[in-house]
């Protein structure tokens, strides 16, 4: 198979079959403006031919830093299944449209938060976020509309790298790089 989407969709839904929970988990690797790696965990919520995008406050330390330096790679691990992907990119913002559809979506608590959250600054008592929450919900007593800092990022693979878990560490690992129209697959020694 040399189509790393289809192989993607495969894995998936292995992984959705055979994890406890959050199959859409994957750690998220950013550079900062420093040149410092930094990684957190996110959730994939949508993908297709165009790349995997996650949500998340624009105003965070990964949102500073994929403004000043726009790539990523993502990593899942699979526990359940032994398997690795790391898919890797440039990253851009989801339009206004897209972030809307999905930030409709959410539970309300979880729309307020958005809101109050000033995410990855820090809080001085938790008594702080809970006023802020209790203001955003008079705010907006029926829809919660998306915050003007909050939406998607979509990574675009140059590469994605499987990883499979074999007997006495000989495991079997598949590049596959982007060329031309389509993809290059070549293997990897473990
Ligand atoms: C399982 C799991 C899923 C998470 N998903 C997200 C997410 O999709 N978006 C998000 O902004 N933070 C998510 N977080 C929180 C991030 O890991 C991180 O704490 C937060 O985004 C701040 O990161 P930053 O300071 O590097 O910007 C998740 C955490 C865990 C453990
Ligand atoms: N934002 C934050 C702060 C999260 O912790 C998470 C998931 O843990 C998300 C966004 C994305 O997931 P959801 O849209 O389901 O809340």
């Amino acid at each position: 198979m040399t189509d790393p989407f289809a192989r993607f969709a495969d894995w998936f839904a292995a992984a959705t079959a055979a994890e406890a929970n959050d199959p859409n988990a994957c750690a998220l690797a950013t550079v900062d403006a420093a040149g410092r790696p930094d990684v957190r965990i996110v959730l994939m919520k949508e993908w297709d031919r165009q790349g995997f995008v996650f949500y998340t406050n624009r105003q965070s330390a990964k949102g500073r830093q994929l403004a000043h330096t726009p790539y990523a790679t993502l990593d899942f691990h699979w526990k359940s299944l032994r398997r690795q992907l790391r898919i890797s990119g440039a990253v851009t913002p989801v339009d206004a449209a897209q972030s809307d559809a999905y930030f409709a979506t959410r539970p309300r608590e979880s729309q307020l938060s958005a809101w109050a959250s000033l995410q990855s600054e820090p809080l001085a008592d938790r008594e702080t976020f809970e006023s802020r929450l209790a203001e955003t919900a008079a705010r907006f007593p029926d829809a919660v509309p998306r915050p003007p800092h909050w939406g998607g990022y979509r990574v675009t693979p140059d590469w994605f790298e499987f990883w499979e878990d074999r007997l006495g560490r000989q495991h079997h690992r598949e590049r596959f790089d982007r060329a031309g129209d389509g993809w290059q697959l070549r293997l990897l020694y473990p």
